[in-house]
């Protein structure tokens, strides 16, 4: 996945053609001839390149269709018209070679060595840009690269994000101790490089671990968050936020879920796993109220600040984690007409499942960016008393073998 060249064919072939939902409104060919990612398999991160865009959406369908078949239709995956440049969120991570050479890039799929990445197919132009740029500029700064193996060091990734829609750019530089030497003149520098560059944070992560980002985040420049906006609404993303990579795609996605939802403006919703109140917010034009419950505290406080810049009275957030919230809920004896859930890989616990049923409302929309733990799941809840009515998978993520899937449940009649 890098320095490919997108096909401009394809591009001029399918940009008259709009978002296909079903096979027939698909473009009829994707093309991305085998071997165009000299990297694909060093970086292991597009475990389908050189596949045919089209295959990798009927792989896809096949796979959630193996998964999940047993509860009901699989709709055919709702693929990217243009599958590329698609990540808004770029993680490259820093390491000297021993000759004194400084990479970024990605980690070589099961290892901890580097694979140098300078462009990426999938991910932003504008993002891999500036990582490009600030390894070209860690000598005169004179920054050293952290080494995990000694501790010694100071930088150990560049994060990117950019809003899709506004186009601010937040660079957050993940340093293992706080102090950026000589910070206001590298964000100069690099302002100078890149003026789109909005704000600039230091996350200090000074653990040894594989984790990204550590807990502390210091704004150097520019107001510590970005701003985009989807569905219409204007969204607050601080560094540590959940914020869906592929912002064509989210849009696509939280319409179906808005839909499979079958709101008509009176019921009381619950958008659990919330991150920073997306779902939540989009569903509340639309519901009579909505309550979004989320454990990471940054998230939340972009979710109350979003609701207020969006001006929506009829939503609340709680800071909490979602199957003590639920428990909670339940043990009051309060009830639901509709719950979001939208978890992360690892799906959700029976904790929050029990008191679901609990809770019992008529819809159950889960959105899933794993259909293996949203099987375990829906065994779960399909086995006391749901029954599964749409099945919707969504390809955020071309070239990889990962899809997200919604699923509505109904209540079943007894
Ligand atoms: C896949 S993201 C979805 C976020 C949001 N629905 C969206 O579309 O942007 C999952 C979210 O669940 C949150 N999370 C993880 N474990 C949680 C838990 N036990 N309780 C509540 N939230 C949790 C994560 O912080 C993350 O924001």
């Amino acid at each position: 996945m890098r320095k490919s060249e997108e096909n401009n064919k394809f591009r001029k072939k399918e940009n008259a053609k709009k978002q296909h939902g079903s096979k027939s409104e698909r473009p009829e060919k994707h093309i991305c001839p085998p071997g165009e990612c000299d990297l694909a398999k060093k970086c292991g991160g597009c475990q389908y390149q050189g596949m045919d865009y089209e295959k990798q959406l009927n792989k896809k369908h096949r796979e959630v269709k193996e998964l999940l078949g047993s509860f009901g239709k699989v709709e055919p995956v709702i693929g990217m018209q243009e599958p590329f440049h698609y990540r808004n969120k770029v993680n490259a991570t820093f390491q000297r070679l021993k000759n004194g050479t400084v990479i970024s890039g990605a980690y070589q799929q099961g290892t901890h060595s580097v694979v140098k990445i300078d462009e990426c197919q999938i991910e932003d132009k504008i993002a891999d840009g500036i990582i490009y740029d600030i390894r070209g500029m860690l000598r005169s700064f004179k920054i050293k690269v952290y080494d995990e193996d000694s501790g010694y060091g100071l930088l150990r990734h560049v994060l990117v994000r950019r809003g899709f829609r506004t186009g601010e750019v937040m660079v957050v530089l993940v340093l293992a101790s706080p102090i950026l030497p000589s910070k206001n003149n590298f964000v100069k520098a690099l302002r100078e490089k890149h003026p789109e560059v909005t704000t600039v944070v230091v996350n200090v992560n000074d653990r040894r671990t594989s984790v990204v980002l550590g807990e502390r985040n210091i704004t150097i420049y520019g107001k510590g968050f970005i701003e985009d906006e989807l569905c219409g609404l204007r969204f607050r993303i601080s560094p540590s936020s959940f914020y869906q990579i592929n912002p064509v795609q989210t849009e696509i996605l939280y319409g179906k879920a808005i839909e499979f939802a079958g709101l008509t403006g009176k019921e009381k919703v619950i958008d659990a796993y919330c991150g920073i109140g997306t779902i939540g917010m989009a569903a509340a034009g639309k519901a009579g109220s909505v309550i979004g419950v989320e454990v990471n505290r940054d998230a939340v406080r972009d979710a109350v600040t979003n609701a207020k810049r969006n001006n929506m009275k009829n939503i609340t957030f709680c800071n909490e984690d979602a199957g003590e919230f639920m428990v909670k809920m339940a043990a009051q004896g309060e009830t639901a007409d509709v719950v979001f859930m939208d978890p992360p890989r690892a799906g959700s616990d029976e904790a929050f499942l029990s008191s679901l049923l609990q809770l019992s409302p008529k819809r159950v929309v889960y959105i899933s960016c794993n259909p293996v733990t949203q099987a375990r799941d829906l065994k779960y809840l399909t086995s006391h008393g749901y029954r599964v009515e749409r099945c919707q998978p969504v390809d955020m993520f071309p070239w990889t073998y990962h899809i997200e899937n919604i699923v509505a449940l109904v209540q079943k009649i007894r």
